[in-house]
């Protein structure tokens, strides 16, 4: 461990600043900006192609900013020093599949410094019945578990994970959310994405929500969730003009106006206020149901804000 390497540095572990990134004529990444302060679990949310990944290999040092700077422990990403307290988890990990998940774990530890305990790692992440199989016999499930306590068993000081429950079951994902909380507990810094937002709500405490290559907010997971946490609500035989007014709408998805009667969806905030206006407006509707939004759906709300409005800062204001 190097002297820079206390638990009362609080310098940004990572950081981009005014970073763009661009294939061809598509712009992955436009201006961003984000400071990754140590000890903080950080979700980065968005929809696909929202650029989440791209970011990710620019910390990582896999592809280079076309303008901007990226620094990560204050060093360019592709310096050997900083790459040996870095912890990743690509989308996709291939394994060899001949070696034991024991082997894969002492092969990958080799490569770093200041390894962690072998069976600490596997304690953690529930590998230690598959330490003698060959990885080529887990199951989807048990390679993703693996793939992802790889990325702590260098002892990383920041832990990079892209989707690292997608395609998982719910009992895996859970399993997966205890090992990483216990590793955040132990110190590590983890950024992690997602297209769940009951992942983000599980493991973050802050959320940059990203949208066409850009942050479209930033702040803690309240805040976000308070954007994006929207309810969706159905009602037949309603008139949508009515709907549209009532406390709390955010936005009203209008049907064909000849079809009134089969359904109108009606965005809000707040349910349970939303139903009490529309009782009290005496306004005649069927079938009312509610449901969260989908991070989709919620993003498209998010992303019309954005138009409007600058997106929201206030980790920035707060850490400033
Ligand atoms: N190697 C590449 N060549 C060309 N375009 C690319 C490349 N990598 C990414 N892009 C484009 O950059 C944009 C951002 O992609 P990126 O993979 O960073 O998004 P993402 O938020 O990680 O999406 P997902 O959630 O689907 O993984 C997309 O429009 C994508 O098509």
């Amino acid at each position: 461990m190097t002297t820079q390497d206390t638990t009362t540095d609080t310098r940004p572990l990572a950081r981009l600043t005014g970073v763009s990134r661009r294939f061809g004529d598509v712009v992955a990444l436009d201006d961003v900006s984000l400071d990754i302060a140590p000890g903080s679990i950080v979700g980065l949310l968005g929809p696909n192609g929202a650029g989440k990944t791209t970011l990710l290999s620019l910390l990582e040092g896999r592809r280079r900013a076309t303008s901007g700077r990226v620094e990560i422990f204050g060093l360019a990403p592709d310096d050997p020093r900083a790459r040996q307290r870095l912890g990743c988890t690509p989308q996709e990990t291939g394994l060899p599949d001949t070696l034991r998940v024991s082997e894969v774990l002492d092969f990958v530890a080799a490569h770093f410094d200041d390894a962690a305990d072998r069976g600490t790692i596997a304690a953690e992440f529930g590998l230690e019945p598959l330490m003698r199989k060959q990885t080529g016999a887990l199951s989807g499930g048990q390679k993703r578990r693996l793939a992802v306590a790889l990325a702590f068993i260098g002892n990383p000081r920041l832990v990079l994970l892209d989707e690292p429950t997608t395609g998982l079951d719910v009992d895996a994902r859970h399993t997966l959310w205890s090992a990483l909380r216990r590793q955040h507990e132990r110190g590590a810094t983890i950024v992690v994405t997602s297209h769940y937002l009951e992942e983000i709500e599980a493991l973050a405490e802050r959320v940059v929500v990203m949208g066409n290559g850009r942050v479209l907010a930033d702040d803690d997971l309240a805040g976000v969730l308070g954007r994006v946490g929207l309810r969706r609500v159905t009602l037949d035989r309603v008139d949508p003009e009515r709907v549209r007014s009532l406390d709390g709408v955010v936005r009203v998805d209008d049907v064909d106006p000849a079809a009134a009667a089969s359904g109108v969806t009606v965005w809000v905030r707040d349910s349970d206020a939303f139903v009490r206006s529309l009782v009290v407006s005496g306004a005649p509707f069927e079938g009312l149901a509610v449901r969260r939004a989908t991070l989709e759906e919620a993003f498209l709300t998010l992303t019309s804000d954005a138009d409007a409005s600058p997106a929201i800062t206030s980790h920035e204001r707060m850490s400033a």
